[in-house]
């Protein structure tokens, strides 16, 4: 078993949903049994919500986001401004010790823009998605500073680089990078769907375990669009780079989140090699 912490994602749906307090207790008691805990959190609804109040016309190609100058404004205003601090907030409330940090945060995301490329479901030409930035490297010395204290490092998926130039990046991206670069023993990505679906539309058509090749076809053949689509590419990405297992889970009830690490595909869909 690796050694380093649990790393769990919660999407911006989750973290003001009606399941954030169960999640909040799991992650208390995980943290009270010696378990090192980092959340790492997305807000893509909270940031779309937003940039149409603001008169902004959100354009995401293939589950990513295109950010201009305006876009990266309103990721900041709402994935590290509300969504961390409320986020934050609810495990207080469960007596557990958040520490709210963002990529800026002396570079915890340490990240470089995203070159143009070929995304399914965004034509045969390359995307410039403007301010959305890769991860090059996680300060693992001062997360592993505050988890060694019992602290729980909350991760805003905003990355900079060494000259404090801002990044949006997808919170499944995050994620699996820092699960990469700590170790992590078990990568959890909770949602809002309570697994890969074999139909989207039927929440009891979850698929319990999903390989590499599963995951292709599911993504070829249409069963997966959206935001799945980054979460599998991501997902498997990090596990061809070493992580064992990722854990897609969703509508949590009290003690799933440990449940899905200790028995795998017993909750949500596990992703394996
Ligand atoms: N086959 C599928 N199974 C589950 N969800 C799917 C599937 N295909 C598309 N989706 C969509 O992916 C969404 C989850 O991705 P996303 O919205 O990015 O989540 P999060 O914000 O939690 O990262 C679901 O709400 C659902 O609409
Ligand atoms: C580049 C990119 O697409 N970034 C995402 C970051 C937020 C996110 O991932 O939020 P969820 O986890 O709630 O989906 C976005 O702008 O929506």
């Amino acid at each position: 078993m690796n050694k380093g912490p649990v790393i769990i994602k919660l999407g911006g749906e989750v973290v003001q949903g009606p399941h954030m307090a169960a999640i909040a207790a799991d992650v208390a008691e995980m943290r009270a049994e010696g378990t090192p805990v980092v959340l790492v959190h997305g807000g893509g609804p909270q940031a779309t919500d937003l940039q149409k109040r603001l008169g902004q016309t959100p354009k995401i190609v293939g589950g990513r986001r295109i950010t201009d100058q305006d876009t990266l404004e309103v990721m900041k205003m709402t994935v590290a401004g509300k969504v961390n601090v409320d986020l934050c907030a609810a495990l207080v409330a469960a007596g557990t010790k958040p520490v709210g940090l963002h990529g800026a945060s002396a570079c915890t995301v340490l990240a470089t823009k995203r070159p143009a490329k070929v995304v399914v479901g965004g034509g045969p030409d390359p995307i410039d998605f403007g301010f959305v930035g890769d991860v090059i490297g996680v300060n693992d010395a001062l997360i592993a500073l505050l988890t060694a204290d019992g602290y729980v490092p909350v991760l805003a998926c905003l990355g900079s680089d060494a000259k404090g130039n801002l990044f949006n990046i997808n919170a499944d991206a995050v994620a699996n990078q820092v699960a990469i670069r700590l170790d992590a023993r078990a990568l959890v990505l909770v949602t809002d769907v309570p697994g890969v679906l074999r139909d989207v539309s039927d929440p009891s058509s979850r698929i319990g375990k999903m390989t590499l090749e599963d995951g292709k076809r599911a993504i070829e053949e249409g069963v997966v669009t959206k935001g799945m689509i980054p979460k599998l590419e991501e997902s498997f990405a990090a596990i061809a780079e070493g992580v064992r297992a990722v854990h897609i889970v969703g509508r949590l009830s009290r003690g799933d989140l440990a449940r899905a690490v200790e028995e795998p595909g017993s909750v949500g869909t596990v992703l394996v090699a």
